[in-house]
């Protein structure tokens, strides 16, 4: 058995950040490890205008740690209003990669999301002119699908529609649950890729309602039965590049998750890479994991691979119980689990 492994430096291209004393408590976390970050624009106001990302770009370069070369790639929230002159001038200005579509109220601070995508005709085709990637949250909101089949609704109604009319337009579906989003993907030209979060990896929904209700194991997509979890394990372990790594680790305070009304988003940061490390060892492809966390994100996005390397040693250690933020504690995703690999 390998001891160390040594790889590019990493990349996750599906993060929150958050804003105030919780962008500065959890950004260090993520600068460890990975050069750059898809930074999800869902903050209270959202994200929507270029200029609006180009503060919150900021805003995160205030608080990363001095001896970290940390890149946050930014989001813009696409709505009902946005115009295609905002698309053009935010890949005029840089700094956006990429337009997230929250189907309105799907998950965490969605009010304000897309109601209607014929209302995007014209940005969409934006986008595609300007190269700017199509992220989508990838759930139906309507009352009467069920909240386990609300992915699969939506490749049907929504990305099937989006991907036969903007063929030119790049599409990630986000941390992808299903069998049926996986099987989307593969089946998909080379312009459809999706990132796998590592809680959809290493669990299901068992894991979240046997034996008590877990609410650090509480996200949207909702964790699915273990067939699914078993067709993304085959995903990565396929090695196809459509596939890379996006952790959407959620910030959310302790006591917003341990809750009558818990919020959705497990916190992964602490623990990201080497929760994906401990996976692809158990499945035995840890030989698949620099192309998934390393090179397939940076080349979908058409962007340089990382210079430099990170070594991950095999040294068990623990995910700590609980993180401060600004004195209030919040729980991490795998709190106080042995993992079997960290960063060097
Ligand atoms: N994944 C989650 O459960 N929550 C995310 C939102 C999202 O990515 O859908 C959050 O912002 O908290
Ligand atoms: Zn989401
Ligand atoms: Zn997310």
């Amino acid at each position: 058995m390998p001891k160390t492994l040594t790889i590019t430096r990493p990349d996750d291209w599906h993060i929150h950040l958050r804003d105030n004393a919780m962008l500065a408590a959890v950004v260090p976390a993520t600068a460890r490890v990975f050069a750059r970050a898809i930074v999800m624009p869902n903050l209270q106001p959202p994200v929507i205008t270029p200029a609006e990302a180009n503060d919150y770009y900021w805003r995160i370069k205030a608080v990363i740690p001095v001896d970290s070369s940390f890149e946050p790639l930014m989001t813009l929230y696409l709505t009902d209003q946005t115009t295609p002159e905002m698309i053009h001038e935010a890949a005029a200005q840089g700094l956006v990669k990429a337009c997230k579509l929250y189907p309105a109220n799907a998950t965490t601070n969605s009010a304000q999301g897309v109601t209607n995508l014929a209302a995007l005709h014209e940005a969409f085709a934006a986008m595609a002119d300007a190269g700017l990637l199509l992220l989508v949250h990838g759930e139906v909101t309507a009352n009467d699908i069920d909240i386990f089949d609300r992915e699969k609704a939506f490749i049907d109604q929504q990305l099937v529609p989006i991907v036969t009319n903007y063929p030119e337009l790049k599409v990630v579906f986000e941390h992808i649950t299903t069998s049926d989003a996986v099987e989307f993907v593969l089946a998909g030209g080379p312009n459809i890729a999706a990132t796998i979060t590592p809680q959809h990896l290493i669990y299901n929904r068992n894991h979240l309602l046997v034996g008590g209700i877990k609410p650090h194991n509480y996200c949207l997509p909702v964790l699915k039965r273990n067939t699914h979890q078993q067709a993304l394990q085959a995903a990565v372990a396929g090695g196809s590049p459509k596939f890379f790594l996006g952790t959407d680790s959620a910030p959310h305070l302790q006591h917003t998750k341990e809750n009558a009304c818990g919020c959705a988003g497990c916190y992964s940061a602490p623990a990201a890479l080497e929760l994906y490390a401990e996976m692809f060892d158990q499945l035995g492809i840890l030989d698949k994991l620099e192309a998934f966390a390393c090179f397939n994100g940076p080349d979908f996005y058409g962007l340089p691979r990382n210079p430099d390397t990170l070594t991950l040693v095999r040294k068990p250690w623990q995910v700590p119980a609980t993180v401060p933020v600004a004195g209030q504690p919040m729980v991490p995703f795998c709190a106080g689990e042995t993992l079997q690999w960290q960063v060097l």
